[in-house]
């Protein structure tokens, strides 16, 4: 199979459990709950999303012809720095479109680490070292287990105690970058504050001016 990509760079994790780590970001494109369009966005399921995924045409960006072509390319992204530290981040876009077992099988060969950020609507591969799941009001989330739960918030019409019974290691709350994001940040620090099982997360690479 081919992979539509609309980005491949090296950066930090800016977000979650693994923020501050040197990683590959493979940012898939195209996404089930919104078409990327700002004209459908008022009408999609997820309406925060801070993300360009249309096309193919970002830095390292492109249709990838195998997973071999695939993993190659992230291998050199991550340039000459410790083998054995390779780390990937599959993103997008919703990466489980296209994620498969053959290109879990090539970073894997390559060395990689492999994470991956996703809406939960598609369930994980299995082979993937590292779940994040961030749900989506509206949506219908069948991963319902992972490494990390990454809520947004402020967002209406989530039931977070039933979000509590999922099976994940981190729950983490994260405040949703929009023109409230001062609101939204004192939000989220009242979630934390409330619920000692969550942990505030923020969007870091923002702060730093990384990707
Ligand atoms: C762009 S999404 C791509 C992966 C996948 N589609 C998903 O939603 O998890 C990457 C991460 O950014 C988060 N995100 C998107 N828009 C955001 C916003 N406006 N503020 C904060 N986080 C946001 C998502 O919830 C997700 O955790
Ligand atoms: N540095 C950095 N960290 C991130 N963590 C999650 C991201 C995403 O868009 O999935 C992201 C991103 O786009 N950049
Ligand atoms: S599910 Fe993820 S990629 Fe898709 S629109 Fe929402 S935040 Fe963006
Ligand atoms: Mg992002």
């Amino acid at each position: 199979m081919s992979y539509a990509v609309k980005e491949m760079f090296l950066t930090l994790q800016g977000e979650g459990v693994h923020a501050g780590r040197r990683a590959v970001f493979v940012r898939f494109a195209g996404c089930n709950l919104w078409t990327g369009r700002e004209a459908d966005r008022a009408s999609a399921i997820c309406r925060f999303c801070d993300t360009d995924f249309v096309g193919m045409d970002g830095p390292g960006g492109g249709r990838f012809a195998d997973a071999t072509a695939l993993a190659g390319a992230a291998a050199v992204t991550w340039g000459d720095a410790a083998r054995g530290e390779r780390f990937v981040v599959l993103t997008g876009g919703e990466p489980m479109l296209q994620i498969d077992d053959a290109l879990i099988d090539a970073l894997h060969d390559q060395g990689f680490a492999i994470a991956m950020e996703s809406n939960g609507t598609i369930a994980a591969h299995p082979g993937i070292d590292w779940v994040c799941i961030s749900p989506k009001a509206g949506s219908e989330v069948v991963q319902r287990r992972g490494d990390e739960l990454k809520l947004v918030w402020p967002q209406d019409h989530i039931d977070i105690d039933s979000l509590e019974h999922w099976d994940f290691a981190n729950f983490l709350v994260q405040p949703m970058d929009s023109a409230a994001r001062e609101e939204n940040l004192r939000a989220a620090i009242a979630f934390a504050m409330a619920r000692p099982r969550w942990r505030l997360t923020l969007q870091t690479h923002k702060m730093l001016g990384l990707p």
